[in-house]
This record gives structure tokens, sequence and C-alpha cells, in this order.
């Protein structure tokens, strides 16, 4: 299998390759020749796996460079009960990725089992794992760069923590992220991890990690990787779960379901496009925004209008603050027919649009608009109001408690389902991260894992940084040995 850039101007690569390369070089984003397809055989012998082994089934279809002994190894490793066992006292961890069940024909898929208490744990610790596979291989280093408005950062830093020749520079929006997550992020001490907290919202430090990969020979000489959904691989690893959901919620392959996903990045939902694209029975996709509604908008009326920094709001749900989903660009390239010089017209668009009150681009009419309901999207938005109720009634009608990004998919994806498809929504972190807003809602504290007692009283290590590229590549440069 050979991965191509969505701006059609890369050389084709190999999975090992494109795993420690991030950004295309034509800055485009990595995706496969083709979607491998699965069969009905395939999928009948899958639906009783355990999640290691859908999780070889699944990866061995992309990382077709890696020998089979050696992923299964990795994925052996990587999805234990040891490791996904932070989520609630009746979770059955053994699941990796239990299924909890609201009512019939509505569920929570759990993802926040992991060390970190959110759903970026189940990528990014098999990138943890395959990442130090291929430098061992190639007796290299790596330098990681990566963006974050919560979650991603201290996923990647607790996968990389430790790892031979892997060092982390991972940017955060300053102030903007919860209590929790700051401190599980700049809490850490380990001389491999660098926290730099930016001036600014999460969209301007993903514009510098793509500001540093884009100059190819600092890229080259400083050796930069990158752990966000830029990479390929974290995708790929994604696309698991949405496997392991559907068999947990159907009895058989006839039946198709409808996922929610809270969106941001739109690296979550990316994966289950692609899992529908594989052969998946998936009858809906529901993208669920806060506040910051770009995708909502787009997926309503075509139009794709990606907001400047002061139109981007700093909410409850602050892990999905972000105007400029990076992911998006992977989608619309299907969309297009996979045409890599329309999306280089419209990313040109997108770089070059100035003001938030006209759209980058709009296909309203066009023969993408036709195309878009075949890859089966809905999509709705959740305010602060939203989420707080949402938060109560799952409190009280279930004696569930979910987190505010949770929340919000599951309002819109109540709202959105098509009748008849059972609606599976993703849970995307546990409400120990968000206690600001939890006791807004409920007026109690949720509970946290015992290792987590207290992590906001340690002591902080973290550079503020205003949004420049000079700076950060000055930072980076010092703090790599020669
Ligand atoms: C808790 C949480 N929910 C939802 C999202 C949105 O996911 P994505 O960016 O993959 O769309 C994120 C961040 O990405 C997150 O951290
Ligand atoms: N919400 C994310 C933003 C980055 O998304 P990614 O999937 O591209 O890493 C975060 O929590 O950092």
């Amino acid at each position: 299998m050979k991965y191509i850039s969505t701006r059609g101007q890369s050389p084709a690569k190999t999975f090992t390759e494109i795993l420690l390369a991030g950004l295309a070089p034509d800055g485009g984003l990595y995706l496969p020749e083709e979607y491998p397809q699965v069969t009905r055989a395939e999928l009948d012998a899958w639906r009783t796996l355990s999640y290691a082994d859908l999780a070889y089934a699944v990866l061995s279809k992309f990382a077709t460079d890696i020998p089979a002994a050696d992923l299964q190894a990795i994925v052996a490793r990587t999805y234990t009960a040891d490791i996904y066992n932070n989520g609630r006292a009746d979770s059955d961890f053994s699941q990796i990725t239990p299924l909890r069940t609201l009512v019939p024909g509505v569920h929570i898929l759990e993802l926040s089992n992991g060390p970190t208490l959110a759903f970026k744990d189940m990528a990014m610790q098999l990138l943890g794992n395959l990442f130090e596979y291929a430098l061992d291989k190639q007796h290299q280093e790596l330098n990681i760069l990566g963006a974050t408005s919560g979650d991603t950062g201290s996923a990647a830093e607790y996968a990389m923590r430790g790892k031979r020749g892997i060092r982390v520079f991972m940017l955060s929006p300053n102030g903007k992220m919860s209590a929790f997550q700051r401190a599980q992020m700049y809490s850490l001490q380990d001389e491999n991890i660098h926290n730099i907290a930016i001036n600014g919202m999460f969209d301007d430090a993903q514009d510098m990690v793509k500001a540093v990969s884009n100059d190819h020979a600092y890229k080259a000489a400083h050796k930069i990787g990158t752990v966000n959904s830029i990479n390929w691989g974290r995708v790929s690893a994604q696309i698991v779960y949405y496997f392991k959901g559907y068999f947990a919620a159907t009895q058989s392959n006839d039946e198709q379901v409808a996922f929610s996903v809270p969106s941001g990045n739109f690296g979550n939902i990316c994966a289950g496009h692609i899992a529908r694209m594989m052969g998946l029975p998936i009858g809906q996709l529901i993208l669920a925004t806060n506040e910051n509604d770009v995708l909502d908008e787009f997926f309503r009326t075509g139009a794709y209008r990606p907001r400047g920094t002061d139109h981007t709001y700093q909410t409850s749900s602050p892990s999905m603050d972000i105007s400029k989903a990076s992911n998006f660009e992977r989608f619309v390239y299907d969309l297009v027919g996979r045409d890599g010089e329309k999306v280089r017209e419209f990313w040109s668009r997108v770089d070059a649009a100035s003001s938030t009150d006209t759209a980058a681009f709009d296909i309203k009419g066009s023969d993408c608009w036709h195309e878009l309901a075949k890859f089966k999207f809905s999509s709705g938005k959740s305010t602060h109001l939203d989420r707080l109720k949402t938060i109560r009634e799952l409190w009280e009608e279930y004696g569930v408690m979910v987190d505010p990004h949770t929340a919000d998919g599951l309002k819109v994806g109540l709202e959105q389902r098509r009748p008849g498809l059972p609606l599976i929504c993703l849970e995307t972190a546990l409400p120990a991260k968000f206690e600001e807003t939890i006791v807004e809602a409920l007026g109690r504290k949720p509970e946290r894992p015992e290792s987590m007692m207290g992590i906001e009283e340690l002591p902080q290590k973290v550079e503020v940084m205003d949004a420049d590229v000079m700076q950060l590549k000055a930072f980076i440069s010092a703090h790599i040995p020669n």
C-alpha cells in the first residue's frame, strides 16, 4: 500500500515513511492510494475478535511494509486492559472500548479509559510504539512538533515519555485549556518533553506546526515529525474503534448504525468516514460542533468559512475550540473525486481568506454538493447551555456522567439520528478533565483516578511564547543536543 498527498504533488510513500514524515512535502496530508475494502467474510470473521486482534486485522491493510509478526506484537502490547483501565468502576476494561447502552438503540462507546482520560490515547499509545519500532530499525531520532487544544498534547507526552530517541515539543493555547489539562501536561518534568504555551488559539499553534513542517530544510535537519492527526498513523488507529463499536452495537453485519462524533480538527470523524469507505455498514455520520461551528455550517450550507483567531470562541468544550480543521482537507479530497489540483485551488483560497464574512469556497449547487449526500454526513451544533442540560439529563436519568465534549456529541446525535438506526455516541474524554463545567452542571466534582489526585498542585514547567515561527525554531534548535 502506498500513500499519496491530498495536494497531488508529492511522491507516493510507504506507511513507515509517512509515519515519520508527517505533513507531505507539498503541504498536503497523506491518504492511501485506494481505501482497502473489507469483505463480508472478513466482517463476519472480525465480529468476535479481541480489540488487539481487530486492530491487527484493520491495520495490516494499511501498514503493509511492517512484517506481520512485528505488527501483531506491537498491537498486542498496546491494547491491553492494564493500559486502558481508567474509566468508571463498572466499565469492562477487557473490551478496551466498552459499549455502554443508555436505552436500547442508544449507546456510548467508551474511548477514554487510557492513561490521559481522552480518546487520543487510543491512537497515541500505538503511535508511540510504532515510532520506537521504526526509529530503532533506522537508528534514527525524531523531534515531534505538535499542537494541542488540550488532549492530544497530554496523550502524546504520556505515550512518548522515556521513549528512546524521541523528543516532544508541544504547543498549546496559553490559558485556554482546563486546569486539569494544563496540569497533566505542564507538570511533566521529563527531559524529552517541552511544553510551549502560545499566546493565541489552537489554530495559531497548528499553523506554526505546519509552517515549520513546510520549511523542508529545517524539517530534515532537525528530524521533525508530528503526532497530530496530520499523521496518517493516528487516523488509521482511530478507524479500528469504529469497527469495534459497530460489532458491539449490532447482532449481524446486515445492520446499519449511526455514529455521532464531537468534532474539532475533524480527525475522529475522518476515521469514521474512512471506515465507511472501507465497507463498514455506517448509515449516518453525525458531526457535532460546539459554538465554533465552521464544520456544521459547511455540512448544512456548502460554504466553508474558517474563522480567524478573533472569531474563535473560548468555550466549555475547549478541546473543540478549532476553526480550521486540518483533516477536513482529507475529506474534501474524496469529495472532489481525489483531484489534487482542486484541493490546491480550494486551500489557496483558505490560506488567502482575510475575512470571515465570505466563504473560502462554497460548493452549493455544484457537482460536489450533489455528491455530498453519498457520504452520509449530518451535522449540528451544541452550546454551553445545551451541554450543561445534556450532562444533567444523563446524570439524572441514567447515573452516567459525561464530559462536555461527549455531551455535545450526544445532544446533536439524538437530534439528528435517522429513525431506525442504532446510535453510537463516541465518548471523547472523561469528566475528570473538565471539573469546572461538571461542577457548574451538577454541583458535584467528577471522580478521578488515584494517580491524578492533586495534579493541579504539582510544579509546572512551560515556556510561554508569541505565535512566532522564528522564535519557535530557535527554541527547538536550542533544545536538540548536537
Ligand atoms: C475531548 C475531545 N473531544 C473532541 C475532540 C474533537 O476531535 P477531532 O479533533 O478529532 O475532531 C477533541 C480534540 O480533537 C477532544 O480532545
Ligand atoms: N482537540 C485536539 C486538537 C488536535 O487534534 P488532533 O487530532 O489533530 O491531534 C487536542 O486535544 O489537542
